[in-house]
């Protein structure tokens, strides 16, 4: 990891209509590491991260990544990211090669390198032996592998997951993250993640901000945050990051219906697909 920031969010805020979806964020993320925005249904992730990658609007200097300018820069921001979406954005049927091809094409992958890059993008997340599959046939493991490839072919240098593993059995989210931090590993690419399982986040990610009600309630490295909740609580008991979440989002979690159990909506991508 180097000291460049490639996401910096300063006072950013978003809503719809009456609704704030996301207050006053400020938020920075380091080239190189694996972040993780965590929190409930409503918490304002999915808006946050994204006003990150263009498709929503902000004001000149509210986001930047890698130092260009969301508002001003949009398409050179484009470039420098890879983006999985929670909806299902491979197409049920063409074959794995095929969607990873039209992402080629979309994301203007020089002509003569698509083929190798499209086989490479394959490779990395464990998909070769199935490339010539239609995606239709894939499980719901598989089809968020195929996302991811998708996301990786245009080799960017920040990598923006919205709930990359939800819905998927225990073995399936394992394989989705194992290949995310082999792929960060090989590049060196920034990883920007929302998702609501904090057992992956403390496993995975080597910060994380704790989102509630559009605010970042909490922020630093799993370790860190479960550390300061033991020491507060002065009791010998051993916090979860689940547990550090509870504490700072208070009676809120609750009243607004967001129980971390309640809220693990199943993705469901292989029926979708299917
Ligand atoms: N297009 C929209 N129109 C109106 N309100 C919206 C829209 N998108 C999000 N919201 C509202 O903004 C708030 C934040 O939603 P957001 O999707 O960013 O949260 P989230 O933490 O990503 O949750 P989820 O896991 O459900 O996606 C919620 O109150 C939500 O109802």
């Amino acid at each position: 990891m180097s000291d460049e920031q490639a996401v910096v969010c300063e006072g950013l805020r978003y809503s719809f209509g009456d609704t704030v979806a996301v207050d006053s964020l400020d938020l920075s993320v380091v080239s190189g590491e694996v972040f993780g925005l965590l929190g409930p249904n409503g918490a304002g992730k999915t808006t946050a991260i994204r006003c990150v990658t263009t498709l929503l609007p902000v004001p000149p200097g509210t986001v930047r990544v890698f130092g260009r300018d969301a508002a001003t820069e949009r398409m050179a921001v484009r470039r420098l990211l890879g983006y999985v979406p929670q909806q299902l954005s491979a197409d049920s049927g063409l074959t794995a090669r095929e969607n990873v091809a039209l992402f080629a094409r979309v994301f203007d992958v020089p002509r003569r390198e698509r083929r190798e890059r499209v086989a490479q993008a394959l490779d990395a997340v464990g998909l070769t032996d199935a490339a010539d599959r239609m995606a239709g046939t894939y499980s719901g493991g598989m089809v968020r592998r195929l996302e991811l490839a998708q996301a990786l072919v245009s080799a960017p240098r920040l990598l923006i997951l919205d709930e990359p593993t939800i819905g998927l059995d225990p073995i399936a989210r394992t394989g989705v993250w194992e290949h995310i931090m082999a792929v960060r590993a090989a590049t060196g690419m920034t990883v920007l993640v929302t998702t609501h399982y904090m057992d992956e986040a403390d496993q995975y990610c080597d910060r994380v901000a704790l989102m509630h009600q559009g605010r970042v309630r909490a922020l630093g490295t799993p370790e860190s945050l479960r550390a300061d909740l033991r020491a507060r609580r002065a009791d010998g008991s051993a916090p979860t990051l689940e547990d550090v979440f509870r504490e700072v989002a208070g009676s809120g979690l609750v009243e607004d219906g967001g129980e971390f159990r309640d809220v693990r909506r199943t993705r469901s991508t292989a029926t979708r697909v299917g």
